[in-house]
């Protein structure tokens, strides 16, 4: 054994540069120093992360005592033979001027805690402190001191908490010794007290702490700041930075921004990544330089935004913001309605397999220089018609490197278009647009705001070697503002319309009109995203035709729109439904496929499933297509509605599409039967959903509250609509219990489940020993559709034990042709992918589609000869097979 001290005065002297080593400078022994710097420099890093780890630890674990202590008061209060008091209720009460001080919300002034027998809050005041902090989340653990006393209980059985907290049956908690006492005291109250004090209960009351520390003092950014609510305008602006050691933990910076940004208000969409940060955002005007000064402070940001922040040269008047983008459902929408801080693998997804060095990425070339040599460039083309290549090598190759749809509205003279639909499609037309292009060949590129070209810069100088290469600063915004402020006289040599990212989507620079109508192909710059949210593709497309079309992009997707009866809530913003019978469109349009026209001739979903689509695209995007949709939704309703006892078990919850349409079908079965109280799990409808993942566990459990506690029809549309809405993104991100249950309509109860691996859970209930839920009596029908390479799994339990699955109930496997992949593996064609690309990411996305291509091609050849059952696979979607159980 050492003592620690020692130890730590060794370890220091070894590392700091006035150690004895550093007295005899010679080159080696200089080296140890730095390499020894950088190792104390490692170990920070690695403490800090310890202590942010330990972090998370303890609040998931104050996150499961909740959770637990909820479990015993519900068990407790429902059980009568409840005897012994396992928990103490604390009521609680913080005074005036430390809510005043902390700035305490309702629920954060009075509540109540928990504290359970035994645990060490009932022993040191510490832990008593730490757990009224751990409910109290705003009060900081040392800023308040504790009083107490017995709660009085009324005639009327109602527990009294003394008004007058200076009154003599109160005491003071300081020590430990105070703490112990008080919950004896409260042990013994509680032996005398009436019934209707359910457990020992203290009063508590929180006052400040003279001793603590003053709180400091507001940042300097905030001072004197005007309140952002009382702002005549609003201001856009955008900004980026690539800080050169990134963000370590962009969870947590993400959480930094909110908070700091809190007193601004602000909008907008802001991705946060270990590369960096992207901001597109509105912010009240009065309050946009401490805004800008609060940006600065941050080191992260600070002096990496590259070119400070782009602010838009047009206030907006508030009046104007609420209308300023394009129409959202038929309704004038403002450009930014909600702050969204989403944490992304990158701030914008290049494709590339390796990071480059993004501080290294070309000369950064301010506005007005750009105009200049943009000049420059018309005169020497206009010069060089017919002079040789070599004369020719000063002209500047001028490249922008937008998406189709945006240099389709507007572009600077002379430049030339990527054409890319995606900027991951950059890096190839780039190699071979400058395969030719001398090295030393003056490069100029451009974007909206000069972000892309950070990660074009560094391509075109890092992996094709060019050493001339400059990039317009701060992007055509910063242009327009730059010529408007500084060169008013000048003609601007952007023409048309630069797309931005909010909801304007354009934004007029001059009068003309470059793109051409993707319907009639007359001029117009307008740009939208068609109304159909299934298709939502990017559109040129004019006033005319959007009209016609009714914000669509073509007769297929119009159709869509009638067909869901969505076309009159969308169009006038009410929510009647367009009677498809008497609807002029159904009579007018022909149909061009027979997909159209069997859609055309179904009844419409409900409209809630609708805006759980949407709620989907908005949280979970990246998996919005797993989905289930309406043709397949309303055929999973109508097979639920054919069961014996409508109970069915689904493998993969994701947002609860196919849920509802489950319980939707359960509940027809209920009510066929005339059932009058609702399935569970013995015995009637009843659907039981396993899910992993815990944001889309937490959008399911939502969708199926709105669904019971507002129908599926225009008022669980509108609770729906609402959560996204409300742009409160928390909800998906917190941990909620493991098991949801809700009842539907009276008819049908369904219970979400999050599990670890629902093939676990669902051997566990074929062996019959189900841990998480009470062993659920067999289902009619199971709809695979988790994890897909474990299908034989997920089908053998079902077909091994009737535990599961009943004798003659149905198997219904999704995706089971895999995008017409499964053609290929049986060999009958080449294995075709959609716009294969060439890059290094896309072919290992297609090796593995074309793996599971296989595993699926194995699938449904084992399943179609397996004797236990008999097999349909249908063409519906990706392919859904029906396997009914012999
Ligand atoms: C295709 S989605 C389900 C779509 C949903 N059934 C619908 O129609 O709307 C697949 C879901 O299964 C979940 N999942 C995948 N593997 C799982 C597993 N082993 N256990 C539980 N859930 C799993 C995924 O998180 C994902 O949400």
């Amino acid at each position: 054994f050492q003592p620690a001290v020692p130890m730590r005065a060794a370890a220091l002297r070894s590392r700091l540069p006035y150690s004895r080593s550093w007295v005899v400078p010679t080159v080696s022994r200089l080296f140890n120093t730095l390499s020894s710097n950088q190792d104390l420099a490692q170990k920070r890093i690695e403490v800090a992360r310890a202590k942010k780890a330990a972090w998370k630890r303890s609040v998931l674990e104050t996150n499961k005592r909740h959770l637990h202590i909820k479990r015993i008061t519900e068990e407790k209060e429902q059980s009568t033979d409840f005897q012994v008091p396992a928990l103490y209720a604390l009521k609680v009460s913080v005074c005036e001027e430390l809510r005043n001080e902390l700035h305490l919300s309702g629920r954060e002034r009075r509540g109540r805690v928990f504290i359970e027998l035994g645990s060490p809050a009932t022993r040191s005041l510490k832990s008593l402190k730490y757990d009224i902090h751990a409910f109290f989340k705003a009060l900081k653990k040392s800023t308040f001191v504790l009083s107490a006393c017995l709660p009085e209980v009324a005639e009327d059985g109602s527990i009294v908490v003394p008004e007058d907290l200076t009154n003599t049956k109160m005491w003071k908690i300081e020590t430990d010794e105070d703490v112990n006492k008080t919950f004896a005291m409260a042990d013994e109250h509680f032996q005398s007290a009436p019934a209707s004090l359910k457990r020992p209960s203290i009063s508590l009351h929180l006052a400040k702490d003279p001793n603590a520390p003053p709180p400091p003092p507001p940042p300097a950014y905030l001072e004197g700041m005007a309140n952002p609510a009382a702002s005549e305008t609003m201001t856009m602006l955008s900004f980026y930075s690539f800080p050169p050691s990134g963000i370590e933990d962009p969870e947590d910076f993400a959480m930094q921004l909110r908070r700091k940004w809190k007193p601004f208000n602000p909008l907008g969409r802001i991705y946060v990544a270990k590369e960096g940060v992207n901001a597109q955002m509105s912010v009240a005007t009065n309050v946009l330089e401490n805004f800008i000064d609060c940006c600065r402070s941050i080191p992260q940001l600070g002096t990496y935004m590259e070119n400070g922040v782009n602010v838009d040269p047009k206030p907006i008047p508030v009046e104007e913001f609420a209308t300023a983008g394009v129409p959202i459902n038929g309704k004038p929408a403002p450009p930014f309605r909600n702050l969204h801080i989403r944490v992304r693998n990158q701030i914008v997804a290049d494709g590339l397999d390796k990071p480059l060095d993004w501080q290294s990425a070309g000369y950064d070339m301010p506005p007005l220089e750009w105009h200049e040599k943009l000049k420059e460039a018309k005169e020497l083309r206009e010069q060089a018609a017919g002079t040789t290549a070599d004369q020719n090598k000063d002209i500047p190759v001028i490249l922008d490197c937008r998406n189709d749809y945006e240099t389709n509205i507007g572009k600077f003279d002379g430049a030339e278009p990527l054409e890319t639909t995606n900027f991951r499609e950059s890096w190839d037309v780039l190699g071979k647009r400058l395969e030719d292009v001398p090295k030393d060949a003056p490069i100029m590129t451009y974007c909206t705001g000069g972000i892309r070209c950070v990660k074009v810069g560094a391509y075109l100088t890092q992996e094709l070697g060019f050493t001339n290469v400059s990039r317009l600063a701060g992007g055509i915004i910063a242009y327009d503002r730059t010529i408007e402020e500084k060169a008013a006289d000048e003609q601007p040599l952007f023409r048309g319309a630069n797309m931005v990212f909010d909801g304007r989507l354009g934004r007029q620079i001059t009068d003309d009109k470059l793109g051409s109508c993707a319907t009639c192909g007359g001029e117009t710059s307008l740009i939208s995203n068609c109304l159909n949210d299934n298709c939502h593709k990017r559109m040129i497309q004019c006033e005319t035709c959007r009209t016609a079309f009714h914000g669509t992009c073509s007769d297929a997707c119009r159709q869509r729109l009638v067909n869901n009866g969505m076309l009159s809530q969308r169009l006038h913003g009410d929510s009647s439904q367009t009677s498809v019978a008497d609807s002029s469109e159904e009579k007018t349009t022909p149909y061009r496929t027979l997909d159209e026209y069997s859609t055309g001739h179904s009844s419409p979903a409900p409209s809630l499933y609708h805006e759980m689509e949407l709620n989907t695209q908005s949280y979970l995007p990246s998996g919005s297509h797993m989905v289930s949709g309406f043709e397949q939704g309303r055929l999973l309703t109508n097979l639920a509605s054919m069961t014996r006892e409508g109970r069915i078990l689904e493998l993969g919850t994701f947002t609860g599409y196919a849920t509802a349409c489950f319980l939707e079908g359960a509940a027809n079965v209920a009510s066929a039967i005339s059932l009058d109280s609702a399935g569970n799990q013995s015995s009637g409808p009843y659907v039981l959903s396993l899910e992993r993942d815990q944001r889309a566990f937490n959008l399911a459990a939502a969708h199926m509250n709105v669904m019971t506690e507002h129908g599926t029809g225009e008022a669980g549309a509108e609770a729906a609509c609402s959560l996204r809405a409300s742009g409160e993104a928390d909800f998906v991100e917190t941990v909620l219990e493991d098991v949801v249950s809700v009842v539907y309509d009276n008819a049908a109860t369904c219970d979400l489940l999050k599990v670890s691996d629902a093939l676990a859970t669902m051997e566990e209930m074929a062996r019959g020993e189900s841990s998480q839920i009470d062993q659920p009596s067999p289902f009619d029908l199971v709809f695979v559709d988790a994890d897909k390479t474990r299908l034989l799994e997920y089908v053998d339990a079902c077909l091994a034990s009737d535990l599961v699955l009943k004798k003659g109930g149905m198997i219904v496997v999704d995706n089971v042709l895999w995008k017409g992949l499964v053609l290929g593996a049986a060999g009958s064609s080449p294995l075709l992918i959609d716009g294969e690309g060439s890059g290094d990411a896309e072919i290992k996305k297609n090796r593995r589609a074309r793996r599971l291509a296989s595993k699926m091609h194995r699938f449904n050849s084992a399943i179609a000869k397996d004797p236990r059952c008999e097999v349909l696979l249908l063409q519906v979607r990706d392919g859904l097979s029906m396997i009914r159980k012999k």
